[in-house]
């Protein structure tokens, strides 16, 4: 079987955008961040979008954004956002239409690598601390996982690498 769409899922911080850029260089195909073709059809950040329409809005152009990037890439590696299997159904297009990975990162790591970076992103962006930034974490894998959780490959290493990919996907289709 060629892997022709691979969709990585998982929470902010779990290195969805570094590690699906790695692994679309891997496997010679395209690779596209769901969040960064949003900002450039918007033309303004993620940010920006949440502060002036609000999250439903950016809810809405995430499903549209997501089917137009299905529909026009027969071969791709997606880094989708955190939040976009648990919303208008994208989970089942992922599904249905690719190959989905769950980078399962621990809340502790997350925190370590949102610390600085926490501002860039919306839901995550003015917690006093990081116990606070800890327990929003925590919230928000709880209300996920369930979503998270259906991916047919997941990666619970602390840092998934390319090779580790390799070879989930050689046990998948073997199994397949
Ligand atoms: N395997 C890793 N080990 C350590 N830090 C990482 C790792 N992957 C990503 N990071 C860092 O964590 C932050 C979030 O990574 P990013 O790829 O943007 O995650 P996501 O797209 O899942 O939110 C970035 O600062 C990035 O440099
Ligand atoms: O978890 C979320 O709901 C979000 C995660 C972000 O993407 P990353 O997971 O790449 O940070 C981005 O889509 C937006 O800020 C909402
Ligand atoms: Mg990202």
């Amino acid at each position: 079987m060629t892997l022709s769409r691979l969709y990585l899922i998982g929470m902010p911080g779990a290195g969805k955008t570094t590690l699906g850029r790695a692994l679309a260089t891997a496997f010679e195909l395209p690779f596209r961040d769901l969040d960064e073709e949003i900002v450039r059809a918007e033309g303004r950040s993620v940010a920006d979008m949440f502060r002036a329409e609000g999250e439903a809005y950016f809810r809405q152009r995430e499903a549209a954004v997501l089917r137009e990037l299905v529909t026009q890439h027969p071969r791709l590696v997606l880094a989708t956002g955190g939040g976009t299997p648990c919303f208008h159904d994208n989970l089942r297009v992922l599904l249905e239409t690719g190959l989905t990975l769950y980078l399962a990162v621990a809340v502790p790591e997350l925190v370590q690598r949102l610390q600085h970076a926490a501002q860039a992103r919306p839901l995550l962006a003015q917690l006093p601390d990081p116990a606070a930034l800890e327990a929003r974490l925590s919230e928000t894998l709880a209300a996920r996982e369930g979503f998270y959780d259906q991916a047919p490959l997941r990666c619970a290493a602390p840092t998934c690498t390319v090779e580790a990919v390799q070879h989930l996907l050689a046990t998948y289709q073997a199994s397949a």
